[in-house]
């Protein structure tokens, strides 16, 4: 048997955030591998912007110098709105022989009782909550709680500081920011 984390998120753009909870939980239960999965449509916000495929690119470009860290385009192929319960029906379908542990961020821990068919979901995945600024792990589903270094970067506070010129240094990996200037994403006003 397999145990595999999984990030879902929209990561717009991904951040050091993102990078440094995945491998904290890596290495704290011992998992063989963390799959980010990006989403098309977060089934919560209203939005996103930037495009599915630029995305899609930095999150392999933020992801490619650790091993463990794999992308997995499930929720994209499928496009529209994605709910994590069909995205781990599918998943366990597809590899029966996986355990599979949901990293979220506190925020998402609060939000659990919104989510779809809740109560159907934690019979299916082991949910993994880490701590966040300005948001609590207490919550009457079953968590398993990993102690990161709490790290107060969110991709709102990133998209902010890009559109305002601002520094980004040490919250996002340089590689990424480099591919954001060539296509022009975040600006006051964005090229194609
Ligand atoms: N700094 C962080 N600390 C802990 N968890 C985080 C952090 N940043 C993101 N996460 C978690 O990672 C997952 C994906 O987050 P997402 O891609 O929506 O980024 P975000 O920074 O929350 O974005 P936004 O600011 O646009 O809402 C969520 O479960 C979220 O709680
Ligand atoms: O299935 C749901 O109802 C649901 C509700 C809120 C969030 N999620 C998932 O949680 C992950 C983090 O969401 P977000 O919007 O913070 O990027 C992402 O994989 C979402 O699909 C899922």
């Amino acid at each position: 048997m397999k145990r595999i984390g999984i990030l879902g998120g929209t990561f717009d753009p991904p951040h050091l955030g993102h990078l440094l909870i995945a491998e904290e939980v890596r290495v704290s239960l011992g998992l063989e591998e963390i799959w980010f999965i990006p989403t098309y449509t977060p089934p919560h916000k209203d939005y996103s912007k930037t495009s599915a495929q630029h995305r899609l690119k930095m999150l392999d470009i933020a992801t490619s110098s650790n091993d463990y860290f794999k992308v997995n385009t499930i929720e994209i192929e499928r496009s529209g709105k994605s709910y994590t319960l069909d995205t781990m029906k599918e998943l366990r379908k597809n590899f029966p022989e996986n355990q599979f542990y949901f990293i979220i961020g506190a925020d998402m821990v609060e939000y659990l009782p919104h989510w779809y068919k809740i109560e159907e979901l934690v019979e299916l995945v082991q949910f993994v909550g880490v701590k966040r600024a300005g948001y609590g792990l207490e919550t009457d589903y079953p968590i398993t709680e990993v102690d990161i270094p709490m790290i107060d970067i969110s991709s709102s506070m990133l998209r902010n500081r890009l559109r305002n010129d601002k520094p980004t240094k040490y919250i996002v990996p340089e590689e990424v920011i480099l591919y954001i200037r060539e296509k022009g994403l975040y600006e006051k006003r964005e090229r194609n």
